[in-house]
């Protein structure tokens, strides 16, 4: 891990100064997320060889999918079930906007507007938040929302093996309602659904049924909406995966790496059937998937 910091600071540079970054705001604003320096490709070309030996670490998987898929759910229940942190660049990147830092109003323009951003930040963030995970003796991870973009995914690939990734996917008209049903705790942070969905099958697609996912009582008053999960930045989130983001399933797919899961349904339905297409075995499956 330490070498993939070492790479990430090198190709990143200087993306945390404020003038570098500005750099990427305004190339940013003309073609988002497409955008990168010369360092980058320098760094990318100078890479050494850097891949630990499975055997002596943790899994190292991606979970690909649309906005509201439910990546982060799964994920996070992986990392408990696997031991391994779940690492969300959107968590990260939140974190980033709240900090109240120079750039933090600049990012969050982006954000809020659906638009990527700017593959340098997004590494520094990244790069930080691995730094900061081996100090504390950290090993593998679940990665949710990184690769987003090709480049993005060879980075990654250029200085790591990921073992495996998941692409969860869901009808697109469940999607839209599971963002505008969003809803976080803003003192724990967790995050709830009040979306109720039931859609009939209709051209030999299968119906789906998910309940919602209540708050406790005490963080019922305490519910935020992501300023980002508004239907027309939501629209255009699901626009923005579709042109930059799906070709990294096709990257994955070619390598033998990708485990599509269409979601069946709620977490109750959903899980076991995960597990049992990743060969993974709940022991206390019932809890688990009630939890
Ligand atoms: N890998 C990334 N590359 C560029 N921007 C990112 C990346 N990850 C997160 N972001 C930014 O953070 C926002 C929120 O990310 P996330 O919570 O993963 O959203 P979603 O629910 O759309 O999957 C994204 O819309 C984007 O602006």
């Amino acid at each position: 891990m330490a070498a993939l910091n070492r790479f990430v600071r090198a190709a990143a540079g200087t993306a945390a100064t404020l003038s570098l970054a500005r750099r990427a705001m305004s190339a940013v604003a003309s073609e988002s997320g497409a955008w990168m320096p010369a360092t980058f490709a320098r760094a990318g070309l100078a890479l050494p060889e850097v891949r630990r030996d499975p055997a002596e670490r943790n899994v190292q998987w991606v979970f690909l999918g649309c906005p509201g898929v439910g990546k982060g759910t799964y994920a996070s229940r992986l990392s408990q079930f696997l031991g391994v942190p779940h690492i969300a660049t959107g968590d990260l990147v939140r974190e980033e906007l709240s900090s109240a830092g120079p750039l933090a109003g600049q990012l969050a323009e982006i954000v809020n507007k659906g638009k990527l951003l700017p593959d340098e930040v997004i590494i520094d963030l990244l790069s930080k938040r691995l730094e900061s995970g081996e100090a504390k003796g950290e090993s593998g991870f679940i990665l949710d929302g990184f690769p987003r973009t090709i480049r993005q995914a060879e980075i990654l690939e250029g200085v790591m093996d990921i073992d495996l990734v998941v692409n969860l996917k869901l009808r697109e008209e469940v999607l839209i309602e599971k963002c505008l049903g969003r809803r976080i705790c803003n003192e724990c942070g967790k995050n709830f659904n009040i979306a109720s969905i039931n859609l009939k099958g209709e051209n030999g697609r299968p119906g789906i049924s998910m309940a919602p996912l209540p708050p406790p009582p005490q963080c019922a008053s305490k519910l935020i909406t992501r300023a980002d999960d508004t239907e027309d930045v939501v629209k255009e989130r699901l626009r923005v995966y579709h042109e930059l983001s799906q070709p990294v399933e096709e990257f994955y797919r070619s390598r033998g790496k990708l485990v599509e899961f269409d979601l069946p349904g709620g977490i109750p339905e959903s899980w076991p059937k995960l597990l049992g297409a990743l060969n993974l075995v709940d022991h206390d499956e019932k809890q688990s998937a009630a939890a």
